[in-house]
């Protein structure tokens, strides 16, 4: 699956991106298949903006993001709801676990949801050892630290088929061996469906094997 983003410019940040230098703002870019690609961005330049793009759930943008050489906006319902589900897994930056299940359930969620589970629930409790966090699983979503929770929504995020996984700056409350483990099981499930990752961070991240790097 190949994403190409056409001269793509947030609405509300329009006069601040034109002053920026950027390799995604206002340019032709495409995200080819497989592909570990970083963005590199300040605080306030538009990360988390960029992934709701990315994903589909904003929309206040001149130019085109294309998927598969089709525009966003072309795509039904249906077919967004199928390829959210198939295609495309995403850790958002404010993570959006529900606080009232409990870690566990969480996970469980999505990984019952599929049609056919690529995994069973010891899968779930296997990541959740190599992520050191077996210990929470049965506690509430609101009730975790936010390293923890952090985690979560990471083993989450596996537990879908994707071509393409998109993190919003996911490791922001890790210590540097909890994210290197964190950072070795994304990329050990990547390359198992040969999939791609897109990664925001504010500084250079150097846990995965990146293809490019681009400023935002
Ligand atoms: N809907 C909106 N309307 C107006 N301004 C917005 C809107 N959404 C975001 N912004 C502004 O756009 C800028 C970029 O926001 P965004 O959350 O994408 O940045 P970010 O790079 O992810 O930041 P951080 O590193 O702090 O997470 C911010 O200045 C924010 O206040």
């Amino acid at each position: 699956m190949q994403i190409a983003l056409s001269a793509v410019v947030p609405v509300p940040l329009r006069e601040k991106v034109m002053q920026q230098q950027s390799d995604i703002w206002n340019r032709d870019i495409t995200f080819n298949p497989g592909q570990f690609i970083k963005i590199k961005a300040p605080s306030g330049t538009g990360k988390t903006t960029l992934v709701h793009y990315l994903y589909h759930i904003r929309y206040d943008y001149t130019g085109t993001v294309s998927i598969d050489g089709k525009p966003w906006a072309a795509y039904s319902g249906d077919q967004l709801a199928a390829m959210r589900q198939q295609q495309i897994s995403v850790i958002f930056q404010d993570l959006r676990l529900f606080d009232q299940l409990t870690a566990l359930e969480n996970v469980e969620l999505k990984r019952v949801m599929q049609p056919q589970p690529m995994y069973t629930q010891e899968k779930v409790h296997e990541f959740a050892a190599r992520l050191g966090v077996s210990h929470v699983l049965n506690q509430s979503g609101a009730t975790l630290s936010y390293g923890e929770r952090q985690r979560i929504a990471i083993i989450r995020s596996l537990m879908q088929p994707f071509q393409w996984l998109m993190m919003d700056e996911p490791f922001s409350h890790l210590d540097e061996a909890n994210t290197a483990k964190a950072a070795q099981l994304i990329a050990e499930e990547c390359r198992k469906r040969n999939a791609g990752l897109i990664l925001t961070d504010l500084d250079h991240d150097n846990h995965f094997d990146y293809t490019v790097t681009h400023l935002l």
